[in-house]
């Protein structure tokens, strides 16, 4: 039987173009879809996406369309590489297209206002009848292009979902792990971002490695707690989609949530900085997302809160650092317990 399948790619942004060409090198017969028609037929022509990554040689294979339901008719696989805030809309468009047997797969990491939803909980609400999964990881889709080597999750409950992204992204530069806790794997994409919005805040201001390394520990036992009470299994924050995510995104100035924070770091208004980036920040939203959430379901969360006072509610970044250093001192790691801690 012919390994090769049939894969379309929903969204012209970076991560879309990076995944849909590693896709398209390894032999798949791919399309990306971007809604503009013009930029689709420039990318198609030069082979490369100018906006989104620019300088980058896309492979001649990958078919670049403005057309859905040419990009979607016959697929086996389908990845939505689209915004939170875009994804259920473009979702709801390919319902009556796709294949009965299609599987689709999220590479958003954000969250949907309305109810808290996550992206594979709207893949679930608007294609009941597709097996579905989350593609998350430490993966900037620049150093993707450029044949970093990069590992990535796969978060399903289904096998079929493992071993058909599995064997369709796996390539000498990318390697695909399976993980079966898919809200793990979605929250620890979709918090990662605020806190890159914090260290990137922090760099702005000064801040040396010690400062560092307690920023990016805290952030991952903030993230562990809410994801457990939200039902996910906080083993997963160990792992790439977690920890893996959260090390890149805070550390590096590649990520644009990174860069909005230290734009904020360096005294700029909020508005201008999201209105000047050109591409989508996640965190902003997320954040007012998890505050809310956290403050409904009583979830302890001071760098989120600092941070959402920061943003939102104009308090100077200095009066909040020094309530959360002088804040109640706790354990180091909750799992412990106080018990076996002393
Ligand atoms: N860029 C990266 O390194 C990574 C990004 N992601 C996630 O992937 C998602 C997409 O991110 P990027 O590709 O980086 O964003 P981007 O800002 O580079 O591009 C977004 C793309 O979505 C398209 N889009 C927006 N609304 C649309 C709509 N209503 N209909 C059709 N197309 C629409 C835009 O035209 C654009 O092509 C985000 O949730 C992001 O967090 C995940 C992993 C890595
Ligand atoms: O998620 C990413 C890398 O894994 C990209 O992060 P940004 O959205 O902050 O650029």
């Amino acid at each position: 039987m012919d390994s090769k399948i049939q894969v379309a790619v929903l969204g012209g942004g970076s991560f879309g173009t990076a995944i849909a060409n590693i896709i398209a090198v390894n032999g798949h017969r791919t399309f990306l879809w971007m809604r503009d028609g013009q930029n689709a037929e420039q990318c198609q022509s030069s082979r490369e996406n100018s906006k989104y990554l620019p300088g980058y040689q896309l492979t001649q294979s990958l078919q670049i369309t403005a057309d859905l339901a040419e990009a979607v008719a016959g697929t086996d696989l389908v990845f939505v590489s689209i915004p939170s805030h875009s994804f259920r809309q473009v979702t709801r468009q390919v319902r009556t297209l796709l294949k009965p047997d299609a599987i689709v797969v999220s590479t958003a990491k954000g969250i949907e206002p309305v109810g808290f939803t996550l992206m594979s909980q709207i893949l679930e609400q608007e294609l009941p009848e597709h097996d579905i999964g989350v593609l998350s990881g430490p993966n900037f889709a620049k150093e993707i292009v450029a044949a970093q080597h990069t590992g990535t999750v796969i978060a399903s409950e289904s096998e079929r979902v493992f071993d058909c992204v599995q064997r369709t992204l796996r390539s000498e530069t990318f390697r695909v792990y399976a993980n079966t806790d898919r809200g793990g794997v979605e929250l620890g994409g979709a918090l990662k971002n605020i806190y890159a919005i914090i260290c990137g805040m922090a760099a702005a201001l000064g801040a040396g490695k010690n400062t560092q390394a307690m920023l990016l520990t805290r952030s991952l036992a903030e993230m562990g707690r809410f994801a457990g009470v939200m039902g996910a299994n906080p083993m997963t924050f160990l792992g790439l989609a977690g920890v893996g995510d959260l090390i890149l995104t805070c550390t590096s100035d590649l990520s644009r949530n990174y860069r909005v924070g230290y734009s904020l770091g360096q005294g700029q208004p909020l508005d201008e900085v999201v209105s000047g980036l050109g591409q989508v920040a996640e965190g902003v939203n997320t954040l007012r997302q998890v505050k809310q959430k956290a403050d409904d379901m009583g979830v302890y969360m001071p760098l989120v809160s600092g941070l959402y006072s920061v943003l939102f509610e104009r308090r100077a970044i200095a009066d909040v650092v020094r309530e959360l250093m002088l804040g109640e001192q706790s354990y180091d790691v909750e799992y412990i317990g106080q018990s076996h801690g002393q």
